[in-house]
């Protein structure tokens, strides 16, 4: 049996993948593999190993319908025609639970670097500007005891909430399509709808998943309903913001800051607007990039995989979720 990797995965993965007996071949150029390429080593392998946002679409399925797994090195199945896959008979699978702590890690992170303006003090030190502070300069926000508000309290949400509460006592609201009466239990939250969470959040954390509803729900209109003394942070899909709109909002002083870990697109250009802002901190999307989580997730694709190359249900199928 054999799979393919669109790039290199980390150790443990590789190591079950091979202690199963499967052959396995990787992408190991640090570009994207070309569109033709991929198609060429679909068709010399059983199953495939996803990594990066790389658009599956039903034009390159239809090449490939013996595969018997699609296995996702993401939770995110944004990138994936899921309709197409399934109407195909394709398997797909990602890597859901694991990543929620180093990802909603990462979304904590950018809130205090945009309370405490952490990255462009330290781009002034860089370039030799440490100055002279007074009582009134380099002033940031607190964040202890505000309210947070979490636009899609599913895993990783839940997990920033619970790092926000215990860290800074911050109140939790949320909005989600469907009601998480275990973390309102668990976190003391309150459901509120989504124009509530834009009037009354000190911040807004967002950890929905990108689909057309969500798409671009971060625009003019959102941020216009939102506190002048509001911080915005994204680490989940790039798309879910409109990015012009973000920088208005900030020149206008709409909002106070943003913290992105995903941009749209990706990479981000380095003439961007945004990277010159006092309250922006950007990250190139490294939600789950600790040695850690990767390998966790590298496994856990690798059971896929295994699962699928032997005829057993695959543990984390995602080919339902499309008419969710
Ligand atoms: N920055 C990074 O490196 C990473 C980013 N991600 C991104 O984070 C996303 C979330 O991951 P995870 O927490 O594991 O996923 P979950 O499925 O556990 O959570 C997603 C949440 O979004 C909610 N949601 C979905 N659609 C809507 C909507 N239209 N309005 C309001 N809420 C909505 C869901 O609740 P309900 O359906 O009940 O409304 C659910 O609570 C991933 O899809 C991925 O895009 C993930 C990992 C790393
Ligand atoms: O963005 C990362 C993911 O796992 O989804």
């Amino acid at each position: 049996m054999k799979v393919f990797t669109t790039r290199v995965i980390p150790e443990e993965g590789l190591a079950l993948l091979q202690r199963a007996g499967i052959t396995v071949t990787q992408w190991s150029d640090l570009t994207e593999i070309p569109a033709k390429e991929r198609i060429a080593k679909c068709k010399e392998s059983d199953a495939m190993l996803f990594a990066g946002g790389q658009k599956i679409d039903r034009a390159f399925m239809e090449q490939c319908r013996h595969l018997k797994v699609i296995s996702l090195l993401s939770v995110g199945y944004d990138n994936v025609d899921l309709k197409a896959a399934t109407e195909l008979g394709l398997q797909i699978t990602n890597t859901p639970g694991v990543l929620s702590n180093a990802t909603a890690d990462s979304a904590f992170l950018l809130m205090q670097a945009v309370a405490r303006k952490a990255f462009f003090h330290h781009k002034r030190i860089l370039k030799g500007e440490w100055g002279f502070s007074t009582p009134t300069a380099n002033l940031g926000v607190d964040i202890e005891g505000k309210t947070l508000g979490i636009w899609g309290l599913g895993n990783i949400g839940t997990v920033m909430a619970k790092r926000c509460r215990a860290a800074f006592g911050m109140k939790i609201i949320y909005n989600n399509r469907h009601r998480n009466e275990a973390a309102e239990k668990d976190l003391d939250a309150t459901f509120v709808s989504f124009d509530e969470l834009l009037q009354q959040s000190d911040v807004i954390s967002v950890h929905t998943s990108l689909t057309p509803d969500t798409k671009e729900k971060f625009n003019a209109a959102a941020f216009s309903k939102m506190k002048p003394s509001a911080i915005f942070i994204n680490a989940a899909r790039g798309g879910v913001h409109n990015e012009k709109d973000l920088i208005a909002a900030l020149q206008t002083g709409q909002i106070w800051g943003a913290g992105l870990d995903v941009t749209n697109p990706e990479p981000m250009n380095a003439d961007n607007p945004l990277l010159e802002m006092p309250t922006v901190a950007v990250l190139p999307h490294i939600g789950s990039a600790t040695i850690e989580t990767r390998n966790a997730m590298s496994r856990i694709a690798a059971a896929n995989v295994i699962a699928a190359l032997n005829g057993k249900p695959v543990p984390n199928p995602v080919n339902h979720l499309y008419s969710l």
